[in-house]
This record gives structure tokens, C-alpha cells and sequence, in this order.
């Protein structure tokens, strides 16, 4: 059905975006919700709309524009996703995810993935950035997974593993330029944990997220970081925090989460999420050209 992507159909589509572009990239971001400055940074870019793409879904997220953008950043030639896919749209995750492994046929070695979350752990402030070093699969505890179904040995092997799934290298180098940023306390390095949505989370949900270990709660990248892995991509990831999570009951309303104070959030930290990515890139692309 139009909602599975075999292996010919994905190429056809990274074929489109190859010969459209004339690039080979190395490096894929996926932006947060309005996180979509990453892609602005991007030079000579090649912009591909969502709705131009042969066979590729459509985002219907405010503040996720919904383009595919190609070209040079720090000298290495990335694709950006300006507006990602989220299994609260209705889109099954194997749909939500299919953009990485059109990256992954268009050349893409490392995915860069960025979201808007929810804090959890009490020591971060809103505005602060958590490095993901692992994740919790809530979706795949109930049996969600994008690599469910037939498996493509073309794309990685059946029963993937995902220890150490976050490169520590690229973890250590963003903590080294957080601290030449001079944002080392606004730094941290943490678990996130993906929900379904659209709705947030109950204090009962945040509770048990928190005795799981979680620091960071949100609804989207946990099932590209998987399909990443699963091609063996190398994963960078970073939550920006735009919310404090409630932990217990009270009536203070400050503390529900909306849309408009996470896009607000994003604005005025996409400045150092843009630093902090586009140094990253430098240095990747400066070690081996
Ligand atoms: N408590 C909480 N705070 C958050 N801030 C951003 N997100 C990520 C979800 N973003 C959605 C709606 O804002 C758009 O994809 C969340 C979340 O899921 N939970």
C-alpha cells in the first residue's frame, strides 16, 4: 500500500534528488519543530518541496515548512529535512522515517537529528540543549517499529542492534565547542524518550518517563535514529528543551506545554543550535575532506 516504501521506490526518489541537485551529500539534518534555520544556513542550496517529490509523504506540522534542501555548509555537502514526518499525523513510522534512508541512497553517512522536547529532568531550564546519548522506545514498547514488516537486507540486517546507537565522538566533540561557545552550562547529555502524540503527556506519564531514567520527552526521532542505525548511519542528536515537564500534581498552569511556547523557544535558541550544529559540521567535514 502507499504507505510501505520498498527499496525501488526509495531509490527512485534519491535518485530524483541526486540528479536534481547534482550533489552527493554526506551529512543529513532532520529539523526540529522551528528548528528550520539549520536548512536556512545552507549555501547554493537545491530546494526540493515535499509535494514536487515523487512518492514522498507531505508534513501538515505548523513550523515544519516541508522541503528538502541541497547543498553546502562549512564546506561539506549536507540535505536538510525543513519539516519532518510525526506518527501523530497519522503516518505509520516506517513513512515518518523513509527520508533517512533516502538519505542513505543519496550518499548520507551521518544523520544529524534535531527536536523540540519536553525537560524532565529538573536540573535542565528551558532553552537548554540535551546531547541524546540514548534513548527510550515507548512506541516500540508497544510493538511500534519503523523496521517492522518484511526486511530489505539492502538496507541493514533483520534483527538490528542499537547499543551505543549515539556517536560518542560526535557527543564529546559538540561538549568541546559548547564549551568554546561558552554555553557549557546550558549543555547536557541525556536520554529522550518518543510518545505517540498529538497529545502531551499525563503527570502519571511524566512520573513513570522520569523512574525510567528519561530526561527528555517528545514525539519524534527516536524511529529515525533506529532506521539510521539500521543502514548504518552514524547519529548525532540533540533535543532543544522548550518546556519544563510537570513531575507532580499541582494546578500551576505554567507548566502545560503548548505548541506556540515551543515554536517561541525555538526562535531564540535557534541561533546556538545553528553554532552548535554548523561547528560540528566543520569539524567532520575538516578531518576528512
Ligand atoms: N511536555 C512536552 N513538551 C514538549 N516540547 C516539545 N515537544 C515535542 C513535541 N512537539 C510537537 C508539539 O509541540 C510538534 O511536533 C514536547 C513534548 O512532546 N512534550
Amino acid at each position: 500500500n502507499e504507505d510501505t516504501y520498498p527499496y525501488e521506490v526509495i531509490e527512485e526518489i534519491a535518485d530524483f534528488i541526486t540528479k536534481g541537485s547534482g550533489m552527493r551529500p554526506r551529512i543529513g539534518i532532520i529539523c526540529g519543530s522551528g528548528l528550520g534555520s539549520l536548512a536556512d544556513m545552507i549555501q547554493d542550496p537545491k530546494i526540493f518541496e515535499y509535494e514536487k517529490i515523487p512518492n514522498f509523504p507531505v508534513s501538515t506540522v505548523e513550523g515544519h515548512a516541508g522541503r528538502l534542501v541541497v547543498g553546502t555548509l562549512e564546506g561539506a555537502t549536507v540535505m536538510a529535512m525543513q519539516g519532518r514526518f510525526h506518527f501523530y499525523e497519522g503516518y505509520p513510522l516506517a513513512k515518518c522515517s523513509m527520508p533517512v534512508r533516502v538519505m542513505k541512497l543519496c550518499g548520507v553517512e551521518y544523520l544529524f537529528a534535531t527536536n523540540a522536547a519536553g525537560g524532565i529532568n529538573p536540573r535542565f531550564a528551558v532553552g537548554d540543549i540535551m546531547l541524546m546519548h540514548d534513548h527510550v522506545n515507548m512506541l516500540g514498547f508497544a510493538g511500534n517499529s519503523p523496521l517492522q514488516g518484511p526486511n530489505d537486507p539492502r538496507f541493514g540486517p533483520r534483527f538490528p542492534a542499537l547499543v551505543n546507537s549515539y556517536n560518542k565522538d560526535l557527543i564529546n566533540k559538540a561538549i568541546e565547542i559548547g564549551k568554546a561557545m561558552g554555553i557549557e552550562s546550558n549543555i547536557h547529555v541525556g536520554v529522550y524518550s518518543c510518545l505517540g502524540g498529538p497529545n502531551y503527556e499525563t503527570i502519571a506519564e511524566l512520573k513513570a518517563l522520569r523512574m525510567m531514567g528519561v530526561d527528555a520527552v517528545g514525539m519524534s526521532t527516536v524511529h529515525e535514529v533506529i532506521t539510521a542505525r539500521h543502514c548504518d548511519m552514524k547519529v548525532f542528536a540533540f533535543s532543544l528543551i522548550t518546556n519544563k515537564c510537570a513531575t507532580e500534581y499541582s494546578d500551576k498552569k505554567d507548566e502545560e506545554a503548548n505548541h506556540e511556547e515551543v515554536m517561541a523557544v525555538a526562535k531564540n535558541r535557534q541561533k546556538a543550535c545553528c553554532e552548535l550544529v554548523s561547528r560540528l559540521i566543520r569539524e567532520i567535514h575538516m578531518a576528512s575532506p
